[in-house]
Formats: structure tokens, C-alpha cells, sequence
């Protein structure tokens, strides 16, 4: 595993300790229980991409690899402005030690549109997955590098059970094969390398043609123009994960528009 993947894992871990002290799974429970249903996030990015491109617009202030992205964060003022550009989902990190995320923001974000939203956070426990719910998520997140597969499983039956969909997130072939003995047809690939930071859209064109065809890529990290949707798209992928060069616009509305402005014709 990565240091920073192994240093999130750890402060999140004791994180999770202290919430479950604060407070029992079956208060999280009752207010997963409590929250609106979900909105359909696979299906929406599923059905986006027949048509043309699937965006999973992402509400990020800062990051490990580049520090702070956003001075003028709003994330029910971001959310309108992807869901008026014509973003299909909604990505909300609610990290706080590495993004400067908070669990408030996804709810507030989720509220502000009626786009299904995904909780970006790293999952490690199912009371995580609860938790989720209980913040109106419609999706979690599992990072195949920072999990085992027994993790992975009980996650992913978490998420299902509580009605949300998982995306699954790799970047080398190995984590790809774990990944496809989960249930989840989001099959994200991560064109950063975790431990270095590196990003290349290389990631996506190699491991693109391993993944099979009951399974719907989402190419993430490092995108920033129609041309390299465009030649995403060639490899097979018509859904993608998109923050920092939307969160460095001044007019998100406008550069979620334009970067979704020209998809090829013929869909999936
Ligand atoms: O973004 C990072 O620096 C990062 C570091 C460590 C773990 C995860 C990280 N990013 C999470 C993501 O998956 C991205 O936020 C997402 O794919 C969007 O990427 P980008 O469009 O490059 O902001």
C-alpha cells in the first residue's frame, strides 16, 4: 500500500473508533433509515453514457498532491452550477485531514440538486457505509489498494444492502482482477498513482482493455479537456470522475458545459 494510503488508513481508523464511541450504529442506523431514498447513481451514469459522456462532477477543496484547489468553496453553490453544466452525479469528499472535506458538505451538496451523489471518502468499515446513507449518499467509494478482498465484500454488501451502488476504484491490473469478483459495474480507473502522484491518462488506455464488457468504466484523475474525453472515449470509457480542473474555474457552470459539449456520436 501507498504512505499515503496507509497514512490515511491510519488516522481513519481511529476516526471510525472515536464516531463509534460518539455515537452507537443504531443511531446511525435510524437516521440511515430516516434518509431519502436513493437516486439511482450507476443507473443515471449508465443511461448518461448511452447518450454521450457520464460525469461524476467532484466537490473538492484541496488535496494531498496539490494542496488547496478552491479559495470560494460553496458546495450547495458548486453542486447548482454542475448540475446546471450538466454533470450526471455528484462526488463529495468529506475527508477532512487530507481534503479539507466535512460529512456536512455532501448532505448540503446532495440537497442543493437532484443529482445522486457519491460520499469520496475512504472506506474501511461498514459503519463508514451506514454512515453514508445517513448523510443521503447513493454511493460509496472502495479503493481496491487499501482494502483486502474480505474488506471489500462486506463493504460492497454494506452499500447494497443499505440501497446505495458502489464505485470501485484501481489502477493496475491486479487490483482490477479483485475488482471483478465484486458485484459493482462501476469499474473506476485511477490514472493517479496513489504513491507517487503521478497522473497519466496511459492508466486508463492499458488497463481499459482489460476490463470486461459487462462493466462500466469510469476514468478518473488528471482531465481536463473535450480532447481528452474525446480520446478517453476511443478506449472505451464515456464516464469519468472530473475535480480539480472544474473546481479551478471561476464559471463551473459554464467549463462543466463546454467540457461536455461534444461527445462522440454512436454512445455505448
Ligand atoms: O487527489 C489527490 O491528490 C489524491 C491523493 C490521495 C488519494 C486520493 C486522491 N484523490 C482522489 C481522487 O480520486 C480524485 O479526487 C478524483 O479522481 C478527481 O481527480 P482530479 O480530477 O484530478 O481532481
Amino acid at each position: 500500500m501507498s504512505d499515503i494510503l496507509e497514512k490515511i488508513k491510519t488516522y481513519k481508523l481511529e476516526d471510525v473508533a472515536k464516531r463509534k464511541a460518539a455515537k452507537p450504529i443504531a443511531n446511525v442506523e435510524a437516521e440511515a433509515n430516516a434518509a431519502p431514498p436513493t437516486r439511482g447513481f450507476a443507473e443515471s451514469l449508465i443511461d448518461a453514457a448511452r447518450e454521450g459522456y457520464g460525469l461524476i462532477a467532484e466537490i473538492k477543496k484541496a488535496s494531498p498532491s496539490k494542496g488547496l484547489i478552491r479559495e470560494d468553496f460553496q458546495p450547495e453553490k458548486l453542486a447548482e452550477a454542475y448540475a446546471e453544466g450538466g454533470a450526471t452525479c455528484l462526488s463529495v469528499l468529506t475527508d477532512g485531514p487530507s481534503f479539507q472535506g466535512d460529512d456536512s458538505y455532501l448532505t448540503a451538496a446532495r440537497n442543493a440538486c437532484t443529482l445522486p451523489a457519491l460520499r469520496k471518502d475512504f472506506m474501511y468499515d461498514t459503519y463508514q457505509v451506514a454512515e453514508a446513507r445517513a448523510l443521503h449518499a447513493d454511493c460509496i467509494l472502495i479503493i481496491m489498494a487499501s482494502v483486502s478482498d474480505t474488506q471489500a465484500q462486506e463493504l460492497e454488501e454494506a452499500a447494497i444492502a443499505w440501497g446505495m451502488d458502489v464505485l470501485l476504484e484501481v489502477h493496475d491490473a491486479a487490483e482490477l482482477e479483485r475488482a471483478c469478483l465484486l458485484k459493482s459495474p462501476l469499474m473506476g480507473i485511477n490514472n493517479r498513482n496513489l504513491k507517487t502522484f503521478e497522473t497519466t491518462l496511459d492508466t486508463t488506455r492499458t488497463l481499459s482493455k482489460l476490463v470486461p464488457a459487462d462493466r462500466t468504466i469510469v476514468c478518473e484523475s488528471g482531465l481536463n479537456t473535450p480532447d481528452e474525453l474525446a480520446d478517453m472515449a476511443r478506449y472505451g470509457a464515456r464516464t469519468f470522475l472530473i475535480g480539480e480542473s472544474l473546481m479551478r474555474k471561476d464559471d463551473v457552470a459554464a467549463a462543466t458545459r463546454t467540457l461536455l459539449a461534444n461527445p462522440p456520436q454512436g454512445g455505448m
